[in-house]
């Protein structure tokens, strides 16, 4: 009894070293880290980016050409692509102006050929950024199927098909990385987003199947989930009956701003982060909730609905 007594004293004692030895072991491991991203570079490296003709894309390609690489620019707005090429041409030297390979994701026939053409640009890929999206608001039961399609079409088998296109040379390679834009509606599903949120979570899904199918052949994938950002997701989404929904949501204006969420990105790549939930607390919490506690979750989506419906009548 009394050797107990004295061992549980003993343990108390020991308790502000081993706090202290926790934090030093962190320490350390974040200083490993940042020593080993600073020996990675991106430096010549030829980053395509999807959806870089607006908000969380386009500022993912001035991070990435800031870090030295080589751009290859994708979108459907061939002036908005080709005015980011002439702004970042400015900035670095001539070998380094990124390429415009503009097309539409939605269109199965052209991405086959755009993935050509996204090669031949600098005659390889070393890091594919799948940014191009949009997002939907409406309610499931009166969504027109083509607009589920739609969305399925851009954010998931578009998305799918430039990456199935493009994966036989880096393959090849035996070097490089994909990154997934999904959002953390990939984790969580929320009322009046049923189409956005399966489009995420098919995309989550293909690309942990694809991390564990690549892992041996040197190409690493990163799945990012944002919470809200700066950006015109909103007013690009589309509605129920597949018209543009036109608004800035007061989520969407108070959101993170891009290029702080490229800023994640780009760590990610130099870390070789398998995930990463770039969002505030609450939508963090919420994945871990959804885990943990989903009959708790479902409860306050529930709740989150009749909230939301009872806004839009009195609106
Ligand atoms: N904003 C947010 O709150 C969040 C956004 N995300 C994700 O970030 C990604 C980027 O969206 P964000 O920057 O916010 O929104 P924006 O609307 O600002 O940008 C969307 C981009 O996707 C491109 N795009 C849309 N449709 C197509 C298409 N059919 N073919 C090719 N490109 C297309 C657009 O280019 P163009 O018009 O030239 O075709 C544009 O560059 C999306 O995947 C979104 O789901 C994730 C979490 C939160
Ligand atoms: C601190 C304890 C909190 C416990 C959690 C309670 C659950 C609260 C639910 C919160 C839901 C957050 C939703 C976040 C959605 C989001 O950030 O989506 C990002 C997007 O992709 C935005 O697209 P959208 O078209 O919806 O604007």
């Amino acid at each position: 009894m009394l050797r107990g007594l004295e061992f549980g004293g003993g343990g108390a004692a020991a308790m502000p070293y081993l706090v202290a030895g926790g934090l030093g072991l962190l320490l350390l491991y974040r200083l490993l880290r940042r020593l080993q991203r600073r020996m990675r570079s991106l430096h010549g490296k030829v980053v395509v980016v999807t959806g870089a003709s607006s908000g969380l894309g386009l500022a993912c390609a001035r991070a990435f050409h800031a870090e030295g690489a080589r751009l290859v620019l994708c979108g459907r707005d061939l002036r908005r692509l080709e005015s980011l090429r002439d702004e970042l041409s400015e900035r670095g030297p001539e070998d380094r102006t990124p390429r415009v390979v503009p097309f539409d994701l939605g269109s199965p026939g052209e991405v086959a050929r755009a993935a050509e053409r996204v090669v031949e640009a600098y005659g390889r890929v070393d890091v594919l950024v799948s940014g191009a999206g949009i997002s939907y608001r409406g309610e499931a039961a009166l969504t027109a199927m083509d607009v589920h399609r739609q969305l399925m079409e851009v954010n998931y088998f578009g998305a799918i098909a430039l990456l199935t296109a493009l994966l036989p040379s880096m393959l090849k390679q035996g070097e490089g990385h994909i990154v997934a834009i999904s959002s953390v509606q990939g984790r969580i599903a929320i009322p009046f987003r049923s189409a956005y949120a399966a489009s995420k979570h098919a995309t989550q899904a293909y690309f942990d199947s694809l991390r564990a199918e690549v892992a041996d052949s040197g190409l690493k994938v990163t799945v990012v989930s944002p919470g809200y950002i700066r950006t015109n997701l909103s007013l690009n989404a589309l509605t129920a009956d597949g018209t543009p929904y036109h608004a800035m949501d007061a989520n969407t204006a108070g959101g993170r701003s891009p290029d702080s969420v490229a800023q994640d990105v780009v760590g990610a790549v130099l870390d070789g982060r398998a995930e990463v939930v770039s969002a505030g607390l609450v939508p963090t919490a919420a994945v871990y909730l959804r885990t943990l506690l989903p009959s708790l979750y479902f409860i306050l989506m529930a709740r989150r609905a009749r909230s939301d419906r009872k806004k839009a009548e009195q609106a």
